[in-house]
């Protein structure tokens, strides 16, 4: 069985607050998009897991592993497998490459040993591995509230893509830890930006986007500033930082652009992508 797991990207991000436990609250707009992992499972004498790509951990601390294990001891699946991951996605960018492996193989078993789960039962697995999991039983645009597990459909967005993850490594942590609440100047207008995608205002929605973990990011990589200028020079109608980063994305009206804009980043940045939102998740 193969699963083809996408992308998502942050068309925006405010922080609202904070749990007890430290976790920080969201207001996040979520979007896949058509940049995919292929997640292969196969039955096998033991617990086996590849992947294309040396900085993803081929034991137990892989995501996908867990999402195994997981999915095992909830419905007695005595099986094993061998886990197969085509690994496109940039890793470690901000781009939940990890979350959507992890979504796809509670998808595959459940269709595997048709344990009929309902997308919200699929979800509250998901969440016990990652906040940014159960987004993807959804896919398309979506709301996401709480540290990411509220979430509420919108109009799917629909417009092409630069996506641009530079060479510099960012922990999600870090970001997080770094964050001066009480600092930040600059918040999203969810609200409105919602209105501006249930309208089908794909101008005002890229004019709108804030990420407020750019408030940490930007500081530090100014690299992430200047592929945003880049983008906006060759005609982005937006662009931002995805999730914790480093990845940026720009939105375009106009293919052609887009592909001028790809054409010029990738003379230094060697991952950097032209695609499509999509409404679907895995
Ligand atoms: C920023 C976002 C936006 O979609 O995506 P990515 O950049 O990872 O793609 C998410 O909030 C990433 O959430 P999640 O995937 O759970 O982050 P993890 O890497 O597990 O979290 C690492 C650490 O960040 C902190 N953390 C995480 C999520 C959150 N809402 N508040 C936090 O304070 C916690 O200290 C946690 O231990
Ligand atoms: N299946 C997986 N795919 C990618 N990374 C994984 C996976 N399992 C574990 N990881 C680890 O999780 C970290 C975060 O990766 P990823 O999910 O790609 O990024 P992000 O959280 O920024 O969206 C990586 O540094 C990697 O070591």
């Amino acid at each position: 069985m193969i699963i083809e797991c996408p992308a998502k990207i942050n068309l925006s991000l405010d922080v609202v607050g904070k749990r007890e436990d430290g976790y920080h609250l969201l207001q996040m707009i979520m979007q896949t998009i058509a940049l995919y992992d292929r997640v292969k499972i196969t039955k096998n004498n033991e617990m086996v897991i590849t992947c294309n790509k040396i900085d993803v951990p081929c034991d137990r601390s892989n995501i996908a592993y867990r999402a195994v294990e997981v999915m095992k001891e909830k419905f007695n699946i005595e099986d094993n497998f061998k886990i197969e991951i085509e690994k496109n996605i940039p890793v470690a960018a901000g781009l939940a490459g990890g979350s959507t492996n992890a979504a796809a193989v509670i998808k595959g078993l459940n269709d595997m040993y048709s344990l009929n789960l309902s997308i919200d039962q699929m979800k509250e697995i998901g969440l016990k591995l990652g906040a940014d999991v159960p987004f993807f039983f959804e896919g398309g645009t979506c709301l996401a509230e709480g540290i990411g597990e509220k979430l509420t459909k919108l109009n799917d967005v629909s417009c092409h893509l630069v996506v641009a993850k530079p060479p510099i490594n960012v922990s999600t942590k870090y970001v997080y830890q770094n964050l001066k609440l009480d600092e930040i100047a600059v918040h999203p207008d969810t609200k409105r930006i919602i209105q501006y995608i249930n309208s089908n205002d794909i101008r005002s929605l890229a004019e709108s986007m804030v990420n407020v973990l750019e408030t940490v990011t930007v500081r530090e990589y100014p690299v992430i500033f200047e592929i945003k200028n880049i983008m906006m020079e060759f005609g982005a109608l937006g662009s931002l930082m995805s999730g914790s980063g480093p990845s940026v994305f720009g939105i375009f009206e106009d293919k052609a652009d887009a592909l001028k804009c790809h054409n010029r980043l990738r003379d230094y940045i060697k991952e950097v992508f032209v695609v499509s939102t999509i409404n679907r998740g895995v």
